[in-house]
């Protein structure tokens, strides 16, 4: 598509009540999943972000990396196996999950970051405590024994100052998902899970989660029926009614929780779409499905 210099003025003229509006506020993004599958895409996710900070808004990434510690525990022999969307993470795996996510996964983003022009800087729960975990327990249904998931943990409190620092300094803070218990031990959190809990810290303005589909759809076979708003309310019942299943459920329920502790707007969107971040914060249509409180 080639746009006349016309087409080009008018979206950048689309963007300037958005910029004015968001200028200086927070915007949490959770990169990873589905959406972390091209080098082409990972440049869009990056340049995005630099945009946004260079005209004042503060992105914050919390990435994942699933693929990538696939990828590594085979290469090793190790075998692995999830339940509930949670990896069973043993101490030998949880070491692998720290070194790829804090280490390999992490360090690569920020250095696109940093090559595209950007000042990124790399973060994990242990640093300056910014999130303190405990172990997660999945109740067992009755009769079953309950699943030991070894070092999943689950956000007991994020500390947003170490955060707060480097962006007011012009850093863009990329946050892998691990955590550590009072005791010092690692914990390997859903990335899901943390980046609602650093939204809802931050008292951030906007949380967006890029995934591998446009948004929630009413039914998931009419690719016509993408739900464009989605209340808090309506959730309980479209995870009751099965609307809302498997991966997606972590992600309404890291909405819901954001919601209900301060952050003003939640997205849901297609990270397969280049500069899907873009065209949620700066066009009038935006993507996806937002969840709002009411
Ligand atoms: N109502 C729904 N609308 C869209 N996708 C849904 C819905 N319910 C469940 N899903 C599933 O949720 C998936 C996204 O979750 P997940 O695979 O965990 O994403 P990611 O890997 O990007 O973190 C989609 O690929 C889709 O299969
Ligand atoms: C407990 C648990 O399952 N943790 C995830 C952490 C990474 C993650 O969340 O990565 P994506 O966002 O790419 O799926 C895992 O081990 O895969």
């Amino acid at each position: 598509m080639v746009l006349t210099p016309l087409e080009k003025a008018s979206i950048l003229v689309e963007a300037l009540p958005y910029i004015r509006k968001f200028s200086g506020q927070t915007v949490v993004i959770k990169y990873g999943g589905r959406a972390m599958i091209s080098d082409e895409l990972e440049r869009g996710v990056i340049t995005d972000c630099i945009l946004l900070k260079l005209v004042g808004i503060h992105p914050v990434i919390v990435h994942g990396g699933g693929k990538a510690i696939d990828e590594m525990l085979e290469r090793l022999g190790m075998k692995t196996g999830f339940v509930h969307g949670q990896r069973i993470t043993d101490e030998k795996t949880m070491e692998v999950v720290e070194m790829v996510l804090a280490g390999k996964v992490n360090k690569e983003i920020v250095t696109l970051i940093n090559q595209l022009g950007g000042k990124g800087i790399g973060l994990c729960g242990k640093d300056a405590g910014l999130i303190t975990a405990r172990k997660k327990t999945i109740p067992a249904p009755p009769g079953e024994e309950p699943v030991d998931l070894g070092c999943v943990g689950e956000v007991e409190r994020i500390n947003p100052e170490i955060i707060e620092t480097v962006k007011d300094e012009g850093y863009i803070p990329v946050i892998a998902p691990i955590g550590v218990g009072d005791d010092g031990r690692s914990y390997n959190i859903n990335a899901d899970y943390v980046a609602g809990a650093v939204a809802a810290a931050l008292k951030a303005n906007k949380l967006v989660l890029l995934t591998d589909v446009e948004g929630i759809f009413a039914d998931r076979n009419d690719p016509g029926s993408l739900l464009s708003v989605i209340r808090v309310d309506e959730v309980p019942d479209l995870i009751a009614r099965g609307i809302i299943a498997g991966g997606m459920i972590p992600k309404v329920e890291c909405c819901v929780h954001a919601l209900e502790n301060g952050v003003g707007r939640t997205h849901i969107i297609d990270g397969r779409i280049l500069h899907s971040i873009l065209l949620e914060v700066f066009t009038d249509e935006g993507v996806g499905t937002m969840v709002v409180k009411e």
